[in-house]
C-alpha cells in the first residue's frame, strides 16, 4: 500500500534513537522508493541549530550507521533535504510556535509525533501539541519504551496520553514486534495446518525463549541502573514473544483481534508469590570476564556504575500460563547482558514418543523441536529423528532447515523500519494496546516489589558465560538443559 504525504515528527530528534535507528530507517525506506516525494521529517530538539547546522549532524552521527549499500551522496542529498530542524523546549508551551509553522496544514496529509524522549515528556508534549492546536483527528503518537516502571507509571503514560490522542491514535513501540521473524512465527502457527493441532499442552513439554546479547549497558548506565532486565528487556520483549508462541488463533491480523488474544495471554499467566517466586526466578550481575576473546569490565565497573549497584543484568524464569492449552507446560524466560553468545530464539520441544519399535531405547529418541530463530540468522529449524543411511535400522537426529536469508532472497527490513511504515499506513498490529501494557506490568509488578524488599543481591556470573548456575539449575529441576547446554559438543 502506497504511503500518502506525511510530516513526521521526531521529538528527540537529535537523540542517540533518532541518529542510530530512527533516521537510518527513514533513509532505507526512502532509497527503496516507498516516500512520497514531498514527506518530511521535522527533527525537534532544544538546541537553537538551523537546519543545515542540523543536517552536519546528521552526516556525521547518523550516516555511519546507515548499512544500506544504496548511500551515494545523490541518495543521502535527496534523504537529508527532507529533514527540518525545529527547536523546542518539550515543556515550554509557548516554544511551540515554530514547529506549529514547520507543519503542513493540507487535507489528507499523515501528521505523526514520535515520542523520542525520556517518558517523564510524554505528558507535558501532548498537552503542549493540543494546547497549540497541532492535534487534529488524523495525527498519530508514538511512544517508545520505556513505557513506565511499574503498573502505576505505566497506568499514568496511559491516561494522561489518552487525555489528548484516542487508543487508535496511539502506537506503543515494541521494536521486537517488527522483526521478521517474528511475523514470520504467525505465519508459522496460522498458515499452515500442521502445527495448531499439536500446538498444546498434549503435545508440547516446554517452550524456552531466549535474549541473549553480548554487549554490556554501554552508555546507558544513568537508565539501566534504575531499570534491569526485568524491566528492560523481560516486561515489555519476551512477554511479546510469549504473546505470540501462546495466544490463541486470532480471527484475522486485524489490531484488535490479534491485541485481544496477546492480552487473553498476559491475563492468564500464573502469578508469582514470595514462595514460588524465590523458586522460579534467577536474577544476576555480570562481572568480569572475556566475551569474543576481549576482556571486559564488571558490571560495577562500568563507566558512572554504582559501586554495589544490586541491578540485574541477567533474569531467568519459569512461566507458566493457566489455561487449558498450557496448564502443566513450562515456559522458561531468559535473557541477559554480556552472555556468551548473542542470539535471540524460541524453541518449542515437543514430547518424547511413548513407545520404541525399533532396537534403540525411547531414552535414545531426542524428542522433536522447533527452533525459531530470530537473530543473529533468522530462520526456523525443526529437529526430527531420522534412519541413518546404511544397513541396519539407527535412528539418529536430523535436521530440517529454513534459512529466511536463503531462502527469500528479497532485502531485510530493520525492525525500525517495519514499525514506521506500519504508523506511517495507520497499521496498529504490531503495536501494543494500553490494556496490555498494564497486564505485563501487573504481572511484572509482584517480582519487582519483592525484589525491592529482598535485600540479597543479584547473582554475579562471569562475563562471556550464560549466566548464573542457578539458571541450568532452574530448568534442571524439571529435567530439561537450555538448548544450548544440551547441544553436542564440537
Ligand atoms: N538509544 C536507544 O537505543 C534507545 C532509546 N530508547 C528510549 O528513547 C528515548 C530517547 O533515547 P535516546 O535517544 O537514547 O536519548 P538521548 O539522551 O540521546 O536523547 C534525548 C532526546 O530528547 C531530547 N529532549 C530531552 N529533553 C527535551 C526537552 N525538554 N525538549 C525537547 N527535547 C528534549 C533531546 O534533545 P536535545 O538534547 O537536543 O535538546 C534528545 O534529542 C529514551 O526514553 C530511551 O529510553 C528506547 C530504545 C532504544
Ligand atoms: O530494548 C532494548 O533492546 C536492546 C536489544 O535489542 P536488539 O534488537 O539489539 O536485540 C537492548 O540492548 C536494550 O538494553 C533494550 O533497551
Amino acid at each position: 500500500m502506497a504511503l500518502t504525504d506525511f510530516d513526521l515528527v521526531l521529538f528527540g530528534g537529535s537523540g542517540d534513537l533518532a541518529m542510530r535507528k530512527l533516521l537510518p530507517a527513514m533513509f532505507s525506506r526512502d532509497v527503496c522508493g516507498d516516500l512520497p516525494p514531498t514527506a518530511r521529517i521535522v527533527c525537534v530538539g532544544r538546541h537553537d541549530n538551523t537546519t543545515e547546522e542540523f543536517i552536519e549532524t546528521v552526516n556525521s552521527t547518523s550516516r555511519p550507521h546507515i548499512k544500506n549499500p544504496k548511500v551515494t551522496p545523490e541518495t543521502w542529498a535527496r534523504f537529508t533535504s527532507r529533514i527540518v530542524y525545529v527547536s523546542v523546549d518539550a515543556t515550554d508551551a509557548s516554544s511551540y510556535q515554530g514547529l506549529a509553522q514547520a507543519l503542513r496544514d493540507e487535507p489528507g496529509l499523515t501528521r505523526v509525533y514520535y515520542l523520542a524522549t525520556p517518558p517523564a515528556l510524554f505528558a507535558q508534549i501532548c498537552d503542549n501539541l493540543k494546547e497549540n492546536g497541532l492535534v487534529t483527528r488524523e495525527s498519530r503518537v508514538v511512544l517508545e519504551k520505556p513505557l513506565g516502571r511499574d503498573l502505576e507509571s505505566a497506568k499514568q503514560i496511559n491516561r494522561e496520553v489518552g487525555e489528548v490522542f484516542e487508543e487508535s491514535q496511539i502506537y506503543r513501540i515494541d521494536h521486537y514486534l517488527g522483526k521478521e521473524t517474528v511475523q514470520n512465527l504467525l505465519a508459522l502457527r496460522f498458515g499452515n495446518i500442521l502445527f495448531e493441532p499439536l500446538w498444546r499442552r498434549e503435545w508440547i513439554s516446554d517452550v524456552q525463549i531466549t535474549i541473549a546479547e553480548k554487549l554490556g549497558v554501554g552508555n546507558r548506565i544513568g537508565y539501566y541502573d534504575t531499570s534491569g532486565a526485568l524491566r528492560d528487556m523481560l516486561q515489555n520483549h519476551l512477554l511479546q514473544l510469549l504473546c505470540i508462541v501462546a495466544m490463541e488463533p486470532p480471527a484475522s491480523t486485524a489490531p484488535d483481534a490479534v491485541r485481544d488474544a496477546k492480552l487473553q495471554v498476559l491475563r492468564s499467566l500464573k502469578r508469582f508469590t514470595p514462595t514460588t517466586l524465590a523458586q522460579n526466578i534467577v536474577r544476576g550481575q555480570y562481572r568480569a570476564g572475556h566475551v569474543d576473546g576481549q576482556p571486559v569490565p564488571s558490571y560495577r565497573d562500568e563507566p558512572e556504575a554504582p559501586q554495589n549497584s544490586r541491578t540485574e543484568t541477567f533474569v531467568a524464569m519459569k512461566a507458566e500460563i493457566d489455561t487449558w492449552r498450557w496448564a502443566g507446560v513450562p515456559f522458561y524466560l531468559r535473557t541477559g547482558k554480556r552472555m556468551a553468545d548473542g542470539l535471540a530464539e524460541i524453541v518449542v520441544r515437543f514430547k518424547q514418543i511413548p513407545h520404541s519399535i525399533f532396537q534403540q531405547p525411547t531414552s535414545s529418541f531426542q524428542p522433536n523441536s522447533l527452533v525459531i530463530r530470530l537473530q543473529p540468522d533468522e530462520g526456523l529449524r525443526m529437529n526430527l529423528m531420522a534412519k541413518t543411511p546404511g544397513e541396519g535400522m539407527r535412528l539418529k537426529p536430523a535436521e530440517l532447515e529454513l534459512d529466511f536469508r536463503e531462502t527469500f532472497k528479497t532485502p531485510r527490513m530493520d525492525a525500525y523500519e517495519r514499525l514506521l511504515l506500519d504508523v506511517l499506513r495507520g497499521q496498529l498490529t504490531l503495536f501494543m494496546r494500553g490494556d496490555e501494557l498494564e497486564a505485563a506490568w501487573e504481572w511484572v509488578e509482584p517480582i519487582l516489589n519483592n525484589w525491592e524488599q529482598d535485600d540479597t543481591a543479584p547473582l554475579p556470573y562471569t562475563s562471556g558465560t550464560w549466566g548464573p548456575a542457578a539458571a541450568s539449575a532452574l530448568i534442571g529441576r524439571d529435567g530439561l538443559q537450555w538448548r544450548e547446554e544440551a547441544l553436542p559438543e564440537d
